[in-house]
C-alpha cells in the first residue's frame, strides 16, 4: 500500500483545519502512504490578518507550510481537502486554488485522482455538508473519484462523522468539540484504499 500518494490540501484561518489536516496524515502514515500536507495560498489583505490576533498567529506559525501547486495534484494519487465552512461554502481561497487548474484540467491530468473533503464549522447545522457538496461539484468537472465515508465505519456515528466528510464543529474559542480524529483516519483510510484499487486497475 506504501506506493500511494496523498495531497492533503487545506485552508485555514485558526488552525481547525489544519489541525484536520495533521490528523489526515496521520491516518496516511498508518496505512504506510506517502504524504504532503499543503496549504492553499492565503489571499485575504495583510491588514485584515493583522486584525485578528488569532488569524495572524496561525498564519505565522504554518509559514513553513509548502503552498500547493498544479504539480503536487498530478503527483497526488490521492487528495483529501480540508476548508472552513465560508456562508455554506468552501474558503475562497480553496477555490482560488481549483480555479487554477484550469491547465492541467485541460490536459486530463485531473482524471480519476481519488479526492475526498473535510470541513469545520462554528454551528452544529452551519452549512457543511453544502460546503463539502460545493467542493465535490468541482471534483465532478476534474474527473476525480469522490470517494465519500458514507456508513462504512462506526466512526461516522461519532465525533465529526459525517457520511458526505468529516464535519468538526468548533466552539467559540476555536476548540474542536469532542474527538473527531476517528472519523478523520477513517475517511483518509478509505480514500487510501481506493486510491489504491484505481492504481492496481489502471
Ligand atoms: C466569513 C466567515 C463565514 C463563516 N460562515 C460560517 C457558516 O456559514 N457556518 C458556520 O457554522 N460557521 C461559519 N463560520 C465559522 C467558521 O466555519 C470557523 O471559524 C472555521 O470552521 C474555523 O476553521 P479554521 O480554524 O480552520 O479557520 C464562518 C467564519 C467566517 C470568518
Amino acid at each position: 500500500m506504501g506506493n500511494v500518494k496523498l495531497a492533503i490540501v487545506y485552508y485555514s484561518s485558526t488552525g481547525t483545519n489544519y489541525k484536520l489536516a495533521q490528523m489526515a496524515a496521520e491516518g496516511a502514515q498508518q496505512f504506510g502512504a506517502e504524504a504532503k500536507i499543503l496549504k492553499v495560498q492565503e489571499l485575504a489583505p495583510e491588514s485584515v490578518i493583522a486584525s485578528n490576533p488569532a488569524w495572524k498567529a496561525h498564519v505565522d506559525a504554518t509559514a513553513n507550510i509548502p503552498v500547493v501547486t498544479n504539480d503536487d495534484i498530478v503527483w497526488a494519487d490521492a487528495i483529501m481537502f480540508s476548508t472552513p465552512t465560508r456562508f455554506g461554502n468552501m474558503a475562497s481561497q480553496m477555490k482560488q486554488f481549483l480555479d487554477t487548474t484550469g491547465g492541467i484540467w485541460f490536459q486530463g491530468k485531473t482524471v480519476n485522482k481519488a479526492v475526498s473533503a473535510m470541513t469545520s464549522a462554528q454551528n452544529e447545522h452551519g452549512g457543511q455538508e453544502a460546503t463539502i457538496l460545493s467542493l465535490y461539484t468541482s471534483m465532478f468537472h476534474w474527473g476525480a473519484i469522490v470517494v465519500s465515508p458514507g456508513y462504512t465505519d462506526n466512526s461516522i456515528y461519532a465525533a465529526g462523522g459525517n457520511p458526505y466528510g468529516t464535519s468538526a464543529t468548533v466552539d467559540q474559542d476555536g476548540n474542536i468539540k469532542g474527538d473527531v480524529k476517528g472519523a478523520v483516519i477513517h475517511q483518509t483510510k478509505r480514500l487510501l484504499s481506493v486510491a489504491d484499487m484505481i492504481k492496481k486497475g489502471q
